[in-house]
């Protein structure tokens, strides 16, 4: 099958400074993407090489199987079918909801074309709103504008720049949530940028890493939250217990006792990290295997990160459990759900043992 959007050997350079290397990606009709990484690490130049914003310095970009970026060719951004969605929405303040709605439509509008856009606004729920004017819209109803304003010329791919970032928590999970639906509805190819973990995880059916300019990981989201592949992605996306230890067949012994790690590689007696989730570790109000003073406690609602000093390790546990603890206990005991862990070598950022749990 075609592929929908391919990205091969990208490299992009800013006053020498290297934004982008070799990013090679391949994405299917239909797919969403989540395109995650920290502040500066090239995802929103991707964007811009891929709407055809800016040029390549190397690589090649294919859309719907035609080169649309390379050495001897480069079509320009109007005439690609790549719709955006920006972070501030950048809608024109003179025009109504449907004027900006239609702005990206060239000529003459079909009588398919005014079906789609009243559909989309439809669905939008963008029907009251037609006539009023960017300034009287709320920041959610800016935002869902600016989707249909992008979704209406009907883009090959539609790409966004961080869209639900200013949106205030509580409507982000919502507009998030029913973006993403929408989307998978029509089935648009899409490429979310987004620099926050969880919402990198929930819009995805591939999440990409980047660091540096550079793809660390690319999978789904359970592949890439349960199998990470580096110290770096697996801390990117969850907050670890790490434990130094030595590899023994089948487990690392660590000051903690015995991790069972059973496809660990490496060399037997040599370093290992055991990673472990805080929310691995379950509290234990009257035994528990391991048991320390409590030396910090974070709230979080749901559930509370209770930090433990144990005398085995230099640094506390952290655990992270939804039950309550009572609060005037000075000490808590602990045990762990399930006795498998991640290892890595932590100096070259090796997968020594993959977590066996969830290898089904
Ligand atoms: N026009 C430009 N001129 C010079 N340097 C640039 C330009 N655009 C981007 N850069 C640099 O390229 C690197 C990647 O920037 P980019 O905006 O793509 O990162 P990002 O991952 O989108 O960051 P953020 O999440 O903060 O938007 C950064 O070091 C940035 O300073």
């Amino acid at each position: 099958m075609t592929q929908k959007l391919e990205l091969h050997g990208i490299a992009k350079n800013f006053n020498r400074k290297q934004a982008l290397r070799d990013v090679t990606l391949s994405i299917a009709a239909g797919e969403i993407v989540s395109l995650v990484g920290q502040s500066g690490c090239g995802k929103s130049t991707l964007l811009r090489l891929i709407a055809g914003i800016e040029h390549p310095d190397g690589g090649r970009i294919f859309l719907d199987g035609a080169e649309v970026s390379g050495r001897d060719r480069f079509v320009e951004p109007e005439n690609r079918k790549v719709g955006m969605v920006f972070q501030d929405y950048a809608l024109f303040p003179h025009l109504t909801v449907r004027q900006n709605i239609r702005f990206g439509m060239k000529g003459r509008l079909s009588p398919a074309d005014h079906k789609r856009i009243s559909g989309l606004m439809a669905s939008l729920g963008l029907e009251k709103l037609a006539e009023n004017h960017p300034h009287m819209l709320s920041g959610g109803e800016q935002q869902r504008v600016a989707l249909a304003r992008a979704l209406a010329p009907q883009p090959s791919v539609l790409l966004m720049d961080e869209p639900f970032s200013n949106l205030d928590r509580g409507l982000r999970d919502r507009v998030r949530t029913e973006t993403v639906a929408l989307l998978r509805d029509l089935g648009t190819t899409v490429i979310i940028v987004t620099h926050d973990a969880e919402e990198a995880l929930s819009s995805g059916d591939t999440v990409v890493l980047m660091r540096e300019g550079g793809i660390v990981q690319a999978g789904s989201p359970y592949e890439i939250y349960d199998h990470p592949i580096s110290p770096y992605a697996a801390r990117f996306f969850c907050d670890f217990n790490v434990l130094p230890g030595r590899l023994r067949s089948g487990g690392l012994e660590t000051a903690l006792g015995c991790f069972a790690a059973p496809n660990a590689k490496g060399v037997e007696g040599g370093p290992g990290f055991a990673y472990i989730r805080p929310q691995q570790f379950l509290p234990s109000l009257q035994g528990g295997k391991w048991r320390g003073k409590i030396t910090g406690r974070t709230f979080l609602g749901a559930d509370e990160v209770i930090e433990i000093r144990v005398p085995q390790l230099a640094d506390p546990v952290r655990l992270r459990t939804s039950q309550r603890i009572p609060r005037d206990i000075v000490e808590l005991g602990f045990d762990m759900a399930d006795q498998r862990v991640i290892v890595f070598d932590d100096k070259k950022g090796d997968v020594l043992a993959k977590l066996s749990a969830v290898e089904t």
